[in-house]
């Protein structure tokens, strides 16, 4: 905790926000940020994962670590808002975000009692409030902003961390969390938004749109969790697993209710989770909400327009 304080202060981050209406945005886009992450932990049931029911394939996780885990980053969140819609030099940007994050891991390890909780969350998520905070737009133009950041060379970063993602990119030759950046996110603009509003328009109930949606994601995604946890079997056998419940139909079906319930018994006896698949479920529900907000302030405009016969700006 001193850690973190004395490396935003260091960045000239404590600084209260200004109490206006864009520092009210920055502090939202953090709130957004982290319940986001709470309706992740708490989406129920999630195969191999952690949930309301319990610790998933995990031995070290609980749902109450990964919401008191979530909460601990609201400073790190608020800062790459404030540095996102602040600065307009992206090297600079980048390195600055590079340091709240890896100042953010430190709080996360800090608030769990040195548990990884949400190290690949604090990454997509900070990179996508990042790029949210340059201005407000659509989930595509947010996740190519943030693909665009990801790109940059961050020269302060530790030229090899030793985390269990890294490794698996180098032996099994995959892109994991920081190929899934650098190509802006598609797993979540081009599957998981997509699947969520099918299966909402098809008239499914929220947790069912989104769990379709987490399945939607680890049926395709190179998840290093996986793979450093099982190797390509284990890859493959979450992946098949996924397929089949959405070939039944997905999870508002009874048959494919059976498939998850199977494809969960299978990564708990493996010791599977998709943790990586979790995070980007994570970052579809920021970018969904943030569409969401912005749709409700046009329709308000509008209604204000409309109720005065004028222009509100
Ligand atoms: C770029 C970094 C994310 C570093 O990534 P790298 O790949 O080098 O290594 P890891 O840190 O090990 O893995 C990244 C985590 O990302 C998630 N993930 C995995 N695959 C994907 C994917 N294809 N797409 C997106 N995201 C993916 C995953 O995170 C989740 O799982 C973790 C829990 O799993 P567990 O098996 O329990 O792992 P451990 O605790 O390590 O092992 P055990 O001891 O339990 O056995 C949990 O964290 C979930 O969130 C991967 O783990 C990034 O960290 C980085 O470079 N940061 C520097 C700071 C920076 O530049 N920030 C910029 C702005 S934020
Ligand atoms: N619900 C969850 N269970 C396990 N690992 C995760 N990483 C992010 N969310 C997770």
């Amino acid at each position: 905790m001193t850690t973190l304080r004395n490396t935003l202060h260091d960045l000239s981050l404590t600084a209260p926000v200004p109490v206006d209406l864009a520092g009210a945005r920055l502090a939202q886009l953090a709130d957004l940020a982290i319940t986001a992450l709470v309706d992740e932990a708490m989406l129920t049931p999630k195969p191999g994962l952690v949930d309301m029911r319990g610790s998933g394939a995990h031995s070290d996780l609980s749902w109450l670590l990964m919401c008191r885990s979530a909460h601990a980053l609201r400073p790190a969140f608020e800062a790459m808002a404030h540095a996102g819609a602040t600065m307009t030099d992206l090297p600079a940007l980048r390195q600055r975000i590079g340091a709240i994050g890896r100042a953010g891991e430190a709080q996360m390890m800090d608030a769990t009692g040195g548990v990884n909780t949400h190290r690949g969350a604090i990454w997509a998520l900070g990179l996508l409030v990042t790029a949210a905070a340059q201005g407000s737009a659509d989930a595509r133009t947010i996740a190519a902003r943030a693909g665009a950041l990801a790109r940059l060379n961050d020269p302060a970063a530790p030229a090899s961390t030793g985390n269990k993602g890294e490794t698996a990119r180098r032996i099994y030759c995959v892109g994991g969390a920081r190929g899934q950046a650098e190509a802006a996110f598609p797993h979540v603009t081009d599957v998981a938004l997509p699947m969520l509003h099918t299966a909402r328009g098809r008239g499914e109930a929220e947790n069912v749109a989104q769990l379709n949606a987490l399945l939607a994601v680890m049926a395709d995604l190179d998840d290093t969790c996986l793979l450093a946890r099982g190797g390509p079997a284990a890859l493959a056998a979450a992946q098949t697993g996924a397929q089949a419940v959405l070939a039944a139909g997905g999870v508002g079906t009874g048959v494919g209710r059976a498939a998850l319930r199977e494809l969960d018994a299978d990564l708990l006896a493996r010791g599977l989770s998709p943790g990586g698949a979790a995070d980007l479920l994570a970052a579809t529900l920021l970018l969904d909400r943030l569409a969401r907000r912005d749709q409700r302030t046009t329709e308000q405009l509008q209604a204000t327009e409309a109720q005065h016969g004028t222009t509100a700006f």
